[in-house]
């Protein structure tokens, strides 16, 4: 098969989607892997390695997508992206649809069959394409907090440990899932009194289980998140509902009892984000300020740690690589249930319930293309 690796255009978005390691894997399956020069630069992997490793690198970015049968991508495609894709080609990303419907209807109109690795789930549960990316952005979310609540930042001017004689501060994490539990974990470590918010009960014992006490596990309730808010000095937001626009838990109004100076860091904000003020930033600039209230929404907080960040993913993603070169996309859905799940849109239908849910669209069941 023919597979492509575009340089990612994000604002600073550093990832790439396939290591030199993965290509030489491809090629030696007998797979023609064209990767666009400097694509792998951000990352530390420079072109010498992919051609090392028997792929082909290409300038032409026109040539890159158009001489494709498989684009493996990081980011969702930017308006440029979507304007190269065709019908007969797939796309294997980060989608992030029901958050965005202009991307929706521009990869319907693509004709292209589009497969969003933070949909496809696991046999054991969970989102296996996510986790890795969602640890990293976990972790990074303390980071940013702690910075964030400088007073340079315009934060009140709180270190998260605290001193001797001197409380820590507080952080409230709502979600405690992959990126919830790495951003409180982050949290514990640098001394911080933290709580985790969330609506599923089992998820909070695990919780409570692992950390032994040491962070206190509340179920998220309307009463919970007001208290949230009058007593942290940061925020994390890390729910999410699979595949859909993220429920608005901290309205602007409720920014009134926050203290001054406070942190709210949206991680959610690639499903629209958990908190009404927040709207999507760049690592350009991550921060801006509502009602005295810092709030950080970068939505690709991991292209940051690029290096990191692509080993984690391309270790969780390569195995789907291999089936859909070796395979096709029809039969590696066809032959696992769980992949399938990824599947968003399809030669203009959408094939994910929420994704169609939150624009009114059709939906078309992915059992149905596949047969
Ligand atoms: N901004 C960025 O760069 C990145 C963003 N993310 C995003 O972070 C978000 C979280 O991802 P994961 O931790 O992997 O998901 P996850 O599925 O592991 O955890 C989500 C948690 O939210 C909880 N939850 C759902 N609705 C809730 C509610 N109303 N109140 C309280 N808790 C609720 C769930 O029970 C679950 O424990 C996703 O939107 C993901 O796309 C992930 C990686 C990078
Ligand atoms: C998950 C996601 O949006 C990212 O890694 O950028
Ligand atoms: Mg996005």
């Amino acid at each position: 098969m023919k597979i492509a690796v575009p340089k990612e255009i994000k604002n600073h978005e550093y990832r790439v989607a396939l290591t030199p390691t993965g290509a030489r894997e491809l090629v030696a399956r007998g797979h023609e892997v064209t990767v666009q020069a400097g694509a792998g630069e951000g990352a530390g992997f420079p072109d010498a390695d992919y051609e090392a490793a028997g792929a082909r690198l290409e300038g032409d970015v026109a040539k890159v997508w158009s001489e494709a049968e498989l684009i493996l991508k990081v980011k969702e495609p930017q308006p440029e992206e979507v304007a190269r894709l065709s019908k007969g080609q797939t796309l294997f990303t980060y989608l992030h649809l029901a958050a965005e419907e202009d991307l929706t209807r521009g990869l319907m109109e693509s004709g292209a069959t589009c497969i969003a690795y933070e949909t496809i789930t696991a046999p054991q549960g969970g989102l296996p394409l996510l986790a890795p990316m969602s640890t990293v952005a976990g972790r990074m979310a303390v980071q940013a907090g702690a910075h964030s609540l400088e007073k340079a930042q315009g934060g009140a001017g709180v270190l998260l440990p605290g001193v001797p004689g001197v409380a820590p501060a507080r952080v409230t994490v709502i979600g405690g899932g992959v990126v919830g539990e790495n951003a409180a974990r982050m949290a514990l470590g640098l001394g911080a009194e933290v709580t985790v918010l969330d609506k599923s009960i089992p998820r909070l014992e695990t919780l409570d289980d692992r950390y032994q006490g040491r962070m206190k596990t509340v179920f998220s309730t309307a009463d919970s998140l007001e208290e949230a808010v009058r007593e942290s000095d940061l925020i994390i937001g890390a729910v999410l509902v699979p595949g859909a626009a993220a429920p608005k838990l901290i309205t602007r109004a409720m920014l009134a009892d926050m203290k001054p100076g406070s942190v709210l860091v949206d991680v959610a904000i690639d499903q629209g984000g958990c908190f009404e003020t927040s709207k999507p930033t760049t690592h350009a600039e991550p921060t801006y300020v509502v009602d005295g209230v810092v709030h950080y929404c970068v939505a690709n907080m991991p292209g940051a740690v690029a290096r990191t960040s692509t080993q984690a993913l391309t270790n969780a993603t390569m195995p789907f690589v291999v089936a859909l070169a070796d395979k096709g996309w029809k039969q590696a859905l066809a032959d696992d249930a769980h992949f399938a799940e990824g599947l968003n849109v399809h030669e203009g239908q959408v094939t994910y319930p929420a994704v169609a849910d939150a624009f009114g669209l059709d939906c078309v069941e992915t059992a149905k293309l596949i047969g």
